[in-house]
């Protein structure tokens, strides 16, 4: 290495951009903390004529990836062009070419971060992707390193910042889905399709690589049982407040007795629990570890900068790395064996929120059916709903969701329940 790392940039997007910017701003502390001046090269687009938000030379930007995976001169390739392929291809192409590679793409991770690091291990190759979960947060390298010396057994997050700045705004402000969901794109949050942030498939995503690396499990996204936030409505947030509760799209991965479950729902948070302030674009992490109890990990889960300084911090000890001689050794393979929980192994507190007849002995009728399927009551809310109807809020101890499951099977089909308006888990209070 001659003292000059240079970087194949692939993408020129929201999170390329703060990356070109990052290198050309805080170029003297990259070099005073890596003994290298990294230059970005070359770098990769789709539409070599769009008007850039940075200045890059034109002779700098190609279409050709070949432009940068047999570039001799090039030591490491960042990939944030986003989507499976062809960003796969050209990762395990750079691998062959004893490329380092640095991605923030965590529909990638989450479907072949295996076979990824695997080819990265054979060739000697640091693979590193710190900015694919809650941005600017550095969750990855604190579960794997900071965490080392314990046994986690829970992880809870919000990690998608475009439904937390949605649900805020719902919540906070009582504006429409459409109209936030229109400025978290406008401010680069969202995804090129915004339907896996709303659908909870970035957060299942991310969960799936939390869990992977926190319980040394192989944890494969489409292993997440995922529901999103579209069908949430502002009846649902407006009787969680009176609760005492904030909903937020949670990821959750839970350990216990070597069986795991993960998930990503709608929540209902209590209010005292600290991840019910995370507000706005803000993600936070809450990891429980056997020795150390309590933690919590919070920033920008989104956005230009808090990404592409995640980005950074990767390529940072890559560099480190090269000068070392020890690319290839940092990464962490799962080594135990995967069961997943069965719905009766997963626990938790449930929201209900049903349409009755308003008619006395009608609460007694569905407590009774909880009650025949192992289900209590913890709290009860109820409200006119006209008509001879009565809105019922009904808040359950914790259940199986085995249990919940077949109580609200049997309560669509009770005649004196007009409809099921809603189902939710609540999380925070126990
Ligand atoms: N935005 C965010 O806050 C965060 C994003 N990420 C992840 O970072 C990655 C990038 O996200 P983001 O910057 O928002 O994405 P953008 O859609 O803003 O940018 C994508 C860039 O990649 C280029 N590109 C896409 N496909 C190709 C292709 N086939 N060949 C060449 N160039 C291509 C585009 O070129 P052109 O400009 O010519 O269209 C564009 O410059 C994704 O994996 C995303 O999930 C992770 C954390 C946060
Ligand atoms: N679309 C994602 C971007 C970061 O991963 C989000 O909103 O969190």
């Amino acid at each position: 290495m001659n003292g000059k790392v240079k970087i194949g940039l692939m993408g020129l997007g929201t999170v390329g951009t703060g990356i070109v910017r990052l290198v050309e701003s805080f170029q003297e502390d990259l070099y005073k903390q890596t003994d290298s001046s990294i230059e970005v090269s070359k770098i990769l687009v789709q539409n070599p004529d769009k008007e850039r938000d940075v200045f890059v030379h034109p002779d700098k930007i190609t279409t050709n990836p070949d432009d940068l995976i047999y570039d001799e001169e090039i030591e490491v390739l960042i990939e944030v062009m986003g989507g499976i392929e062809p960003a796969r291809t050209y990762i395990l192409q750079a691998f062959e070419q004893g490329k380092h590679v640095v991605t923030a793409n965590k529909d990638l991770l989450a479907a072949h971060g295996d076979e990824l690091l695997r080819k990265a291990a054979e060739k000697g190759c640091d693979l590193f992707y710190e900015a694919s979960v809650a941005g600017g947060v550095p969750i990855l390298r604190t579960l794997v390193q900071g965490f080392s010396s314990d046994r986690i057994t829970k992880i809870m997050g919000i990690v998608n910042g475009t439904t937390n700045y949605i649900l805020t705004k719902m919540s906070q402000e009582g504006l429409p889905f459409e109209q936030v969901l229109q400025e978290a794109q406008d401010l680069g949050y969202a995804e090129a399709d915004p339907t896996s942030d709303v659908e909870g498939l970035d957060a299942a995503r991310k969960m799936a690589i939390l869990a992977t690396l926190g319980f040394h499990v192989g944890v494969q996204w489409d292993d997440v049982s995922c529901r999103g936030i579209s069908e949430v409505t502002q009846e649902d947030i407006q009787y969680g407040k009176q609760l005492g509760y904030t909903m937020k799209l949670i990821g959750i991965a839970k350990r216990d007795d070597d069986c795991v479950e993960v998930s990503v729902e709608p929540t209902f948070v209590e209010n005292s629990h600290p991840i019910a302030n995370v507000n706005d674009v803000f993600n936070a992490v809450y990891v429980y570890g056997e020795a150390v109890g309590e933690t919590m990990f919070y920033g920008p889960g989104a956005g230009e900068l808090p990404t592409a300084t995640a980005v950074l911090s990767d390529l940072v000890a890559v560099v480190k790395n090269i000068r070392l001689g020890i690319n290839g050794r940092e990464m962490s393979f799962p080594y135990h064996e995967k069961r997943l929980k069965s719905p009766d192994q997963v626990f938790a507190k449930y929201f209900i929120r049903l349409i009755v007849q308003d008619e006395s002995g009608v609460l007694a009728k569905i407590t009774q059916l909880m009650a025949e399927n192992e289900i209590s009551l913890e709290k009860v809310l109820q409200e006119p709903h006209g008509k001879g109807e009565a809105e019922l809020i009904l808040v359950t101890h914790s259940t199986s969701k085995a249990s919940i499951e077949k109580f609200l099977q049997l309560v669509r089909e009770f005649n004196i329940v007009k409809e099921l308006k809603s189902c939710y888990r609540v999380e925070g209070g126990e």
